[in-house]
């Protein structure tokens, strides 16, 4: 089964954006004032400017001593303006580093707290675009375009107030001018937000498609699927390519229209205020400045079309990242604490993704300290049925419970103190030995992790130079049989009443299997435990057996009790056996589905 996460819609990515503002609100105070006072500075030059021409133009009195006086006070108001700049980016660039690590932080923090039934079936490209590609652009846009942003906007700002101030009509006319401007964005920003997440999206896919074929190279080598995977590849990249294509025709629409719209607010100007000086309304130097203020516009405009642009792209991978947030969760609810651990399985249906069901009103009770073994061919439904008891699922309907809690109800660190899914999959963390145990138990002690590691027989620990410090993967890095005890001593810590096991030796080489099971005794004593037994020596030990069929319980009893029966369990035990029915030692590691064709 795969999900989609959700992508945020544009209200909560705006809250999202005003509270990462709101939490360096300081720093967004010191930028905007910074940015306002260099503005302002700026706005000195063409105004003295000005006055320069007309004091050239006027000729009379010390013109000398008055330009050199102006053209002083330019260079100084400039040396400020530069100074003032300067300062507001590097605010700005802190803000933006601060505010990019509480967006990474926030993505990480959500995707560990993803519950498992969401994690286990998102696309592992999604995750992986949403966490590295998503997050960098919001990162990278946060960083610069606020400060960037801010400084445009004041600047604009400060520019059209001053051009008004000068000369209300010429200012009026300039603004006018203006309009295509707002009209180019306009038609720009109605088409652009579908456009980018559609980009976004497709390289999502693009990457998934890209991960998964890596993934599962061997497979598809082995069942020569190359073929269709090529024939995925061709179809994720051609729409990537689609999407992209239409993103770049957007802009080489918006770009030109903006750069013909701003050269018409200054061939404005001038036409008007050489109409008007004609007249003798205005004077040349009132020309000339609101001209070069009209010209000093295009840098602000510029930079604020290119990061409306940018901002598109930047607000799709922002919703992306927020979307993470809008992942329903699993709430544990009030009466969380399980009374006792008595596991309850109640007319439990499953299915995957909108598919049939493969658990078909499945009614089992284990009871605390037992030995049960879950048997059935290939298909039957086993791993899914441990999926549940694990709570990494949640029926369709009917209910697992442990001590009358749903255990999918269960918050992560509650749960594992009941029960813990043991499979072939021994992760290890690029971590030290005693961070990858205490990841279970964050105040475990160093003797607690001794004792753990001393149970599953995982001495050599102790002979490391740096011990329980050792970083695996940098100072050491484990075989198999070392790796599977490390989490096997993890699972020590954890010390949940109830563990699942599945594949947990099947399918590991004779003599990893034997370290293993080794280790598996001292974590399975005392405990609950649910097996999928691929063996049928692990199914004629265990306490109870439990047999599925085609996703229902078909037979469950002692061993004895089942074969005496005559069943499907006992047909397959005695097909198992050539028809003897007693146990003839250990069966050499196949499946019972298999068994029945390869039985002796
Ligand atoms: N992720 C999945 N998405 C869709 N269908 C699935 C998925 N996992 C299992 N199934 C289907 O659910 C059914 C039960 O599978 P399950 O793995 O639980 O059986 P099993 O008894 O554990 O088999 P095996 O011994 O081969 O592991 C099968 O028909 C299988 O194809």
């Amino acid at each position: 089964m795969s999900a989609t996460l959700p992508v945020a819609g544009s209200a909560r990515v705006r809250a999202a954006a005003w509270g990462d503002l709101r939490a360096d609100r300081a720093a967004v105070a010191g930028l905007l004032l910074l940015n306002g006072l260099a503005s302002a500075a700026g706005l000195v030059g063409p105004w003295l400017l000005g006055r320069i021409v007309d004091a050239v133009r006027a000729g009379s009195g010390d013109v000398l001593g008055t330009v050199d006086r102006l053209a002083l006070g330019v260079l100084v108001f400039t040396v400020v303006q530069t100074l003032l700049a300067r300062w507001a980016l590097a605010v700005g660039y802190r803000f933006g580093e601060r505010t990019a690590g509480r967006v990474r932080e926030r993505f990480l923090a959500r995707t560990l707290a993803l519950p498992p039934s969401v994690a286990e079936h998102v696309p592992a490209g999604e995750l992986i675009a949403r966490g590295s590609t998503d997050a960098s652009v919001v990162a990278t846009t946060l960083r610069r375009a606020v400060p960037e942003v801010l400084v445009a906007l004041v600047q604009a700002l400060f520019l059209i107030v001053a051009v008004l101030v000068l000369d209300p009509l010429l200012g009026l006319c300039g603004l006018v001018c203006l309009l295509g401007v707002g009209a180019a964005l306009r038609w720009y920003l109605r088409r652009a937000r579908p456009a980018y997440l559609t980009e976004a999206a497709t390289g999502a896919r693009l990457a998934d498609v890209v991960t998964s074929t890596a993934k599962g190279a061997r497979t598809i080598e082995a069942l020569a699927l190359e073929g269709r995977r090529a024939e995925a590849a061709d179809t994720a990249v051609a729409d990537a390519r689609a999407a992209r294509l239409r993103t770049l025709w957007l802009r080489t629409v918006l770009f030109p229209s903006f750069d013909v719209s701003c050269v018409l607010p200054v061939v404005g100007v001038l036409l008007v205020g050489g109409a008007l000086h004609a007249n003798g309304l205005v004077s040349v130097g009132v020309v000339v400045a609101a001209t070069v203020y009209l010209r000093q516009l295009v840098g602000p405009l510029d930079t604020l079309v290119v990061w409306v642009e940018q901002l598109q792209g930047a607000t799709a991978s922002y919703a992306r990242v927020e979307g993470l947030a809008e992942v329903p969760r699993d709430e544990p609810g009030p009466a969380a604490a399980p009374g006792n651990d008595r596991i309850e399985v109640s007319g439990v249906r499953y299915a995957y993704a909108g598919g049939r069901d493969v658990l078909r009103g499945v009614d089992l009770v284990v009871r605390p300290g037992e030995r049960l073994a879950l048997v059935g061919t290939s298909g039957a439904g086993k791993s899914t049925l441990a999926r549940l008891l694990a709570g990494l699922d949640r029926p369709r309907t009917g209910s697992v419970t442990v001590g009358g809690t749903p255990v999918a109800d269960l918050p992560p660190d509650r749960l594992r103190e009941q029960v813990v899914l043991v499979t072939q999959d021994h992760h290890v963390f690029h971590d030290t030995v005693r961070d990858n145990l205490r990841v279970v138990k964050p105040g475990a002690t160093d003797e607690e992790l001794r004792a753990v590691l001393a149970a599953v027989g995982a001495r050599w620990v102790g002979d490391l130079p740096q011990g329980l410090d050792t970083e695996v993967g940098a100072d050491i890095s484990l075989d198999g049989a070392r790796a599977q005890q490390l989490s096997l001593a993890r699972v020590v810590l954890a010390d949940p009443h109830t563990l699942i096991l599945d594949e947990a030796t099947a399918l590991l080489d004779p003599t990893t299997a034997r370290e293993t099971e080794r280790s598996l005794g001292a974590v399975l004593r005392g405990r609950t435990v649910i097996a999928i037994a691929h063996r049928l020596q692990t199914a004629h030990d265990a306490d109870r057996v439990a047999v599925l069929e085609a996703g229902e319980l078909v037979e469950l009893g002692t061993h004895d009790e089942l074969v005496s029966a005559g069943g499907p369990y006992g047909r397959l035990w005695r097909s198992w056996h050539g028809g003897h029915g007693e146990p003839g030692g250990r069966d050499p590691g196949r499946r019972p589905g298999s068994a029945r064709q390869g039985g002796r």
